[in-house]
């Protein structure tokens, strides 16, 4: 890779939104040695030499081994930094590596591993080089998948694209400055300092998505469309903002928690007049309660919710039934599909819901759901909550047991105190990105799930 020294004055003060970011825990910058990342790395480095350069950062490459020249282009990064003052370290996604669904295994593999980067460094967050190409290029695949289905159900999602920031596993923020640059411009500001960068042949390569979608955007008309798919973007990121804050207020107006696991909606939630917005609520207490990483199905979530309105119901989707009566609307994991009985040995993500630390490292203790019997010895509270509901909630709990033996829930008294079961916010544990903060918080602070981290953005607390 060759260099030339860095001319500031090339690379001027308010091309990012660098200034926004707080950098106060330092910064790993994401970098594959192409160029948008390269691009973000140097001008991250001008940025924090003018403006902080006491701050920690950390470049970070992974080498997916998938291709020859992987190695030789973590190198260069690795060169490049050197060159320029800049830590940097080079990980690799080792072990056996699927044979479809590659480019999303590649991403999973490339967030946990500088995810982990950022853990052992004491770092909280992740820069990316994400661009405006970028942007358009994931709309479009959006809408691709979205096709054949009315603008009714597109209203206000779907089509939101990226968000500037998204939270890794409720802790450390990746966040995407460049989002409103082009490619082209990077590239120029690159090329004035002589700077190379890597091409990476599957952006090429027809086989896969996004290289067609690009394609697509380089034809005739490609410049308007751009403009369109950009502003369709920031317009569908206010719009589920809205309805993220919406669907937050009617959370915290409507819901309760009056047992483990089961959550009571107030008969009122049916016929307040956002229907809208309690959809998009009882889709991720649904998917919540169920564990599972995606709310359910906008169709399915309309048809569920009309029936609500209808009067009472017993009805399963997303793992959870849905029972509404008099005494009001319950949510509870359904009992079909918990987990086996398995040893406890480290930390556990149980069922998709519970992130479940031992402390105990004998090996001795099984986890698994508490079950009917042991749910139907415990004491439930008389609030009005059918006693049946907090027991049935109760028994998909997950328990301890020594042998057949149980040892009860965590905080119970035959369990050891080193034992801790967190509840978790399945559809945004593993990504939470910034257009949803107020739902994840409103059910963060529902269930019990620990508080969310503040945006990584000046000014800014949690959601
Ligand atoms: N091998 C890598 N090592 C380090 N960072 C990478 C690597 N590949 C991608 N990135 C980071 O991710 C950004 C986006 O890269 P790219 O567009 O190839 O990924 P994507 O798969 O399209 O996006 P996403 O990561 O959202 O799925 C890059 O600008 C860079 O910051």
């Amino acid at each position: 890779m060759l260099t030339r020294d860095t001319r500031p004055d090339l690379i001027g003060p308010d091309l990012s939104d660098f200034s926004k970011i707080d950098f106060t825990n330092g910064a790993i910058a994401a970098v594959s040695g192409g160029s948008d990342s390269t691009a973000l790395l140097l001008l991250l480095k001008n940025h924090l030499d003018r403006t902080a350069p006491a701050t920690r950062l950390l470049a970070v490459t992974i080498d997916h081994d998938l291709r020859p020249g992987s190695a030789a282009e973590a190198r260069a990064v690795a060169i490049l930094c050197a060159e320029r003052g800049i830590a940097h370290r080079t990980l690799r996604w080792s072990g056996p590596k699927p044979s479809s669904g590659l480019p999303a295994a590649a991403r999973e593999a490339r967030y946990r591993l500088l995810a982990q980067a950022a853990q052992s460094e004491g770092i909280d967050l992740i820069l990316t080089g994400h661009t405006a190409d970028d942007q358009a290029e994931t709309v479009l695949m959006r809408h691709a998948r979205d096709e054949g289905r009315g603008p009714a159900e597109m209203a206000g999602r779907g089509v939101a694209g990226m968000a500037p920031a998204t939270l890794y596993d409720w802790r450390t923020w990746i966040v995407r400055p460049l989002l409103g640059m082009r490619r082209e411009a990077l590239r120029d500001i690159l090329q004035s300092q002589y700077v190379t960068w890597a091409e990476d042949p599957t952006n090429v390569d027809a086989h896969f998505e996004r290289p067609r979608i690009r394609a697509n955007l380089a034809g005739e008309g490609g410049e308007r469309r751009f403009a369109e798919l950009i502003a369709q973007a920031g317009q569908a990121g206010v719009e589920r903002e809205e309805l993220g804050q919406r669907a937050a207020m009617l959370i915290r107006e409507f819901a309760t928690m009056p047992a483990n696991g089961l959550i009571r909606l107030d008969p009122a939630f049916a016929t307040s007049g956002d229907a809208p917005a309690a959809i998009y609520a009882m889709r991720i207490l649904l998917a919540t309660i169920g564990g599972v990483s995606f709310p359910p199905d906008e169709a399915r979530s309309e048809a569920l919710f009309r029936r609500l309105r209808a009067g009472p119901l017993c009805a399963t989707l997303s793992r959870t039934v849905v029972d509404a009566r008099r005494a009001g609307i319950f949510l509870r994991r359904e009992a079909r599909g918990l987990p086996l009985a398995a040893p406890a040995s480290g930390d556990v993500f149980w069922d998709g819901r519970r992130r479940i630390t031992l402390g105990d490292r004998s090996g001795a203790l099984l986890i698994a759901p508490l079950g009917q019997a042991a749910a139907a010895k415990r004491a439930v509270a008389e609030d009005g909550t059918p006693p049946s509901l907090a027991r049935a909630a109760l028994a998909a709990e997950p328990a301890l047991w020594r042998g057949a033996e149980c040892l009860g829930s965590a905080g119970e008294s035959g369990v050891p105190t080193t034992v801790g079961v967190s509840p978790v916010v399945a559809p945004f544990a593993r990504f939470l990105p910034s257009f949803d903060l107020a739902p994840a918080a409103a059910v963060a602070g529902l269930i019990g799930a620990p508080p969310l981290p503040a945006l990584p953005f000046r000014g800014h607390s949690a959601g």
